[in-house]
């Protein structure tokens, strides 16, 4: 059994307490344990380190309103945030022997039916998740469950061929040290 681990961050924060859902499902024919972290939003603003939730999550589901860009703001911090530690050459170089492979990020634009009195265009979405190496799609929750569930199900198939990347990529003791010093320090040059 695969354990599956996902964050749901953003939203535009009502108040509701953080919560944590489990499940069990088959996909592509294998069995996972799904555990969903929904933190409540109004903490996330007050305190956005996400330092507890980069080492526990396998993936991330950042969700913005479309009709509301200070949510967008928001999840723009957030992603950067994610994706923080692999901005500069040597910090991603250890983040990925550590970590092997990048954390699966989507970005959600929801609320798509207030299309009406939207403040933050598709193309707007779209570029932020390409900039930021992360899926992207626009739904809404209210009216589309079907949609909802594919965007789970479009995660968790990112973060399954994330695992099987690190299962490939996974370092075999001092020969992968030595190969990091010298990635990231360079080759020492004989001396004349
Ligand atoms: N029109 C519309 N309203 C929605 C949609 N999704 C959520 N809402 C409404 O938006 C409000 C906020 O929804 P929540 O799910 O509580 O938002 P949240 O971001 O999880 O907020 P926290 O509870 O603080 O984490 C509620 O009134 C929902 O009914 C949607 O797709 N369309």
């Amino acid at each position: 059994m695969n354990d599956v681990k996902l964050a749901v961050l953003g939203g535009e924060g009502t108040g509701k307490s953080e919560s944590i859902y489990n499940k069990h499902l088959c996909l592509e024919g294998k069995q996972l344990n799904l555990e969903i972290y929904d933190p409540c939003s109004q903490q996330q603003r007050a305190k956005f380190s996400l330092t507890s939730e980069l080492l526990w999550s396998d993936g991330f589901v950042i969700v913005y309103d479309i009709s509301d860009r200070s949510s967008f703001a928001f999840a723009k911090t957030l992603i950067y945030r994610i994706r923080e530690p692999q901005t500069s050459h040597c910090k991603r170089i250890v983040y990925l022997f550590f970590r092997s492979v990048e954390s699966a990020v989507l970005l959600v634009g929801n609320k798509q039916d207030l299309c009406h009195v939207r403040e933050v265009g598709w193309e707007e979405g779209q570029k932020l998740a390409l900039d930021n190496r992360c899926q992207f799609c626009e739904l809404s929750a209210a009216e589309q469950s079907l949609e909802v569930e594919m965007m789970f199900i479009r995660i968790i198939k990112d973060i399954l061929t994330n695992c099987k990347l690190k299962e490939k990529r996974r370092p075999s003791g001092s020969k992968s040290v030595a190969k990091l010093i010298n990635n990231v320090f360079g080759k020492r040059r004989k001396s004349v």
